[in-house]
């Protein structure tokens, strides 16, 4: 089938790939004319474990193309998925909906009647519980020949080839059979291998996400609740999780603690969500999910203090060494990182601060001119006086104890995401900290 994703961030670049991938016809559509330079010369603008080979697999087969040009992916296709970003308006914490409204309208208007069926747009970025009803009724009145649909999207960054490939589910919000119809044929080669496709409303359509992405958040944030009590009672919060996940009716998924969650998805996701039920009047029903965002703000600020700890009480003429930049492995995706936030913390009490990560420096550099950054862990690491890890790429698992030893002015590691092997370094001479298990201390 011919179909266009508008906007070709994280979601839409990935979601076009692996449409073409699977065998459709795909027009990828953005406002940015560098961004559709890369990825119609087969480069993805940012780095995804699988992306680059998809794409340029998919672009040299000509069944995927780019353009800045909504008014030829209104002729392209009768077909369009809308995966333009929804940030969080500075003040309210609500989503801020006008790159939806923008796209959503600009297919409207420049819809030039192809055939008799109605174009269907179909949402996938993540918004407020309504927006769907709300568009087609601003729709009917202007274009009567546009149905609108609500798919919402569930991809991790880091393995959102597969997540796109092999969904665990794929949901539908439809108001009409067409639109089930039209996206039941396009997800055919997912369904046939497995994926459950569930048909409902768009209002439902759009909580799902909002309530999935929320009690992800709820998981993170009561895990590192629990290290706080931990910390407070000599209780080992990695030994605690183990053995709760080990319940499946609690599982041991989303139960990591540590220095909680970022990203441009949970934090804003939940933040947007208070301000919808708000203006439902329904402020209550969601009020714990202030408790979770402030939970979660606060397990960085713990890790600033146990850092300061460590270094004897003042980063004031002290060296920190950070590893990781990227708000989780295998991105480069610096948005609300944890482990930038602390790392300008730290900075701003005092301390020079030098940054490493495999893939995020460029990112992380152009939104925190102030820190140092270093290419290898060692420059990072030269004659620090401690190491917070904050970023768990599988590499930092894999360094040497003994050879990192040698190269910082003192061996003291704080374990911020509680991956590394705490005998390993501990038997190489460091001193580990880790938050919530402070029989390490
Ligand atoms: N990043 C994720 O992992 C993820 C996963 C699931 C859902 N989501 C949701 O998907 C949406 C997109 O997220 P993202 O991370 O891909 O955003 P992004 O900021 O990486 O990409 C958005 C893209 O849309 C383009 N754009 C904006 N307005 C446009 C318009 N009118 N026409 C064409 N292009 C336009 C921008 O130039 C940008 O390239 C958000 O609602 C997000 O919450 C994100
Ligand atoms: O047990 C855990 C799991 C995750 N995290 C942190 O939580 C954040 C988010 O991680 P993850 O959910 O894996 O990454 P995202 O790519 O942000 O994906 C989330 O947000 C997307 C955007 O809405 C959704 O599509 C996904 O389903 C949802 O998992 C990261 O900072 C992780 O370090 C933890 O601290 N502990």
């Amino acid at each position: 089938m011919r179909l266009t994703v508008i906007g070709t961030g994280y979601v839409g670049a990935v979601h076009a790939a692996c449409m073409a991938d699977i065998g459709h016809e795909v027009l990828g559509v953005d406002l940015d004319p560098e961004r559709i330079a890369a990825l119609a010369a087969g480069r993805p603008p940012f780095f995804e474990p699988g992306l680059a080979a998809m794409l340029q697999r998919t672009v040299d087969t000509g069944r995927l193309r780019f353009t800045t040009s909504l008014d030829e992916a209104a002729r392209f296709a009768d077909t369009h998925f809308v995966c333009v970003g929804t940030p969080q308006l500075p003040d309210s914490g609500a989503a801020d909906l006008r790159h939806v409204e923008a796209a959503v309208d600009g297919l409207a208007a420049q819809r030039t009647g192809r055939g008799d069926e109605p174009a269907l747009v179909v949402g996938k970025s993540t918004v407020p519980v309504g927006t769907a009803d709300r568009l087609a009724r601003r729709l009917r009145v202007t274009a009567g020949h546009v149905d609108i649909a609500w798919n919402p999207e569930f991809l991790r960054e880091g393995c959102a080839v597969q997540d796109t490939l092999r969904p665990e589910r794929i949901v539908a919000g439809v108001r009409t059979a067409h639109a089930e119809a039209r996206l039941r044929e396009i997800y055919s080669p997912l369904t046939a291998a497995g994926a459950p496709f569930i048909v409902t409303d768009t209002a439902t359509a759009e909580l799902v996400k909002l309530a999935s992405n929320s009690f992800l958040a709820t998981k993170i944030s009561f895990i590192n609740a629990m290290a706080e009590i931990c910390d407070a009672t000599g209780a080992d919060v990695l030994t605690l999780a183990g053995a709760m996940g080990a319940d499946p009716r609690i599982g041991s998924r989303f139960l990591a603690p540590g220095l909680g969650f970022g990203g441009s998805c949970l934090p804003k996701d939940i933040r947007a969500f208070t301000a919808r039920a708000e203006e439902l009047g329904l402020g209550e029903s969601v009020a714990f999910l202030r408790q979770v965002d402030e939970i979660n703000t606060r397990q960085r600020r713990r890790t600033v203090d146990l850092a300061e700890q460590v270094v004897g009480g003042s980063f004031t003429d002290r060296s920190v060494a950070v590893l990781g930049a990227a708000f989780k492995p295998r991105s480069d995706d610096v948005r609300d990182s944890p482990a930038l936030a602390v790392a300008e913390a730290v900075r701003r009490r005092g301390a020079q601060v030098r940054v490493h990560d495999p893939e995020a420096v460029d990112n992380a550099r152009a939104c925190h001119p102030a820190l140092q950054f270093a290419l290898d862990v060692n420059k990072a690491c030269e004659q620090a006086d401690v190491v917070l890890h904050l970023t768990e790429w599988p590499q930092y698992r894999d360094l040497d104890p003994a050879a990192l030893a040698t190269v910082v002015r003192t061996p003291a590691i704080v374990d911020a995401r509680h991956t590394l092997d705490p005998d390993a370094w501990r038997s190489a001479g460091w001193t580990l900290r880790a938050p919530g298990r402070p029989r390490l201390g």
